[in-house]
């Protein structure tokens, strides 16, 4: 595995106190509660955070009411606490206005999970597949059972970007695909946020089925689970970046610093909205038109070349 799970130290949200649902995190004569994640990562056996937002109005209200009826749970049913982003006074962690600012789709990414700490992305989703509204995605800043392909383990340090989403599909011959068009709109959005900021492009590649190597390294990985329910095949994709974590390997901010004097650094939020919507466009031409029509655009970003 490329990442090790050192320089755990998070930055602690500040959450509002007046929010009825987190009263029993404020003692009586307390002035704002500052939920402190760091100490949450350092103990598995705490609860995990979990902080829920929308796009717009329609989910705000699926957010509101899976936090209303406590909808979310753990694969091991461990403790859950549900918070909506408005009752966050603020949050010098995964900054969750950006990424909503700079997402443009109609599906994907509009329902936000994000958490401090949590076991795995994938489980959320996975676990909770038919309560959320297709697209919905979790963020993690730290996962301490991150999981790969092959039942590898998938370190998971600050750092990383690390989400899983859903989606849902009737054609099964093609769900195998849906890794490779994932692969294709994460390359395609860093060149994106690369030539949007007038960075140097980065040699980001594809090695099958769906790696992700920086100057011949690997920084990233697609995990793809399905099961099949009432006709549908219930797809989570998990998607882990090192964007900004140095050990052991490299990320993209490291390579960055080499190429360029600027002091730019490729922030999550940036990368993760810029993914969904290029994964939009080109999950549409994929059903429409055939895996074909992204072909040419996936062989040219192959390593194997
Ligand atoms: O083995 C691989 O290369 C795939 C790694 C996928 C890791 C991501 S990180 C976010 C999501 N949550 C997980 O537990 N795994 C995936």
């Amino acid at each position: 595995m490329p990442f090790t799970t050192t320089h755990l130290r998070l930055i602690s949200p500040l959450i509002h106190p007046s929010s009825p649902s987190i009263r029993s995190l404020v003692s009586a004569n307390t002035k704002p509660f500052r939920l402190s994640a760091s100490s949450a990562a350092m103990d598995s056996n705490s609860s995990c955070m979990l902080v829920l937002s929308g796009k717009s109005l329609a989910e705000n209200e699926i957010a509101e009411s899976l936090k209303s009826n406590s909808t979310l749970k753990l694969p091991d049913n461990s403790e859950v606490s549900i918070h909506l982003q408005s009752e966050i006074v603020k949050q010098e962690s995964f900054d969750v206005e950006l990424f909503m600012n700079s997402l443009a789709t109609n599906r994907f990414g509009r329902l936000l999970i994000w958490s401090p700490r949590l076991p795995s992305t994938h489980d959320v989703v996975s676990h909770n597949f038919c309560e959320l509204p297709v697209g919905a995605v979790c963020v993690a800043d730290v996962q301490f059972k991150g999981r790969g392909r092959s039942k590898n383990a998938w370190e998971s340090p600050k750092g990383c970007l690390m989400f899983s989403f859903t989606i849902q599909m009737e054609d099964g011959r093609v769900v195998p695909l849906l890794q490779y068009v994932a692969s294709l709109a994460l390359t395609e959005a860093i060149n994106y946020v690369c030539s949007r900021d007038g960075l140097p492009c980065l040699d980001i590649k594809i090695k099958w089925p769906n790696d992700l190597y920086l100057n011949g390294i690997k920084v990233g990985g697609i995990l793809c689970t399905s099961t099949y329910r009432t006709k549908k095949f219930n797809v989570s994709i998990g998607i882990g970046l090192n964007v900004n974590n140095e050990e052991p390997t490299t990320c993209l901010n490291a390579v960055l610093r080499k190429l360029s004097d600027s002091t730019y650094q490729f922030r999550r939020e940036d990368v993760i909205a810029a993914f969904f919507n290029k994964f939009e466009t080109f999950y549409d031409t994929f059903i429409n038109q055939g895996f074909q029509t992204l072909e040419e655009l996936y062989y040219k970003t192959w390593l194997h070349r």
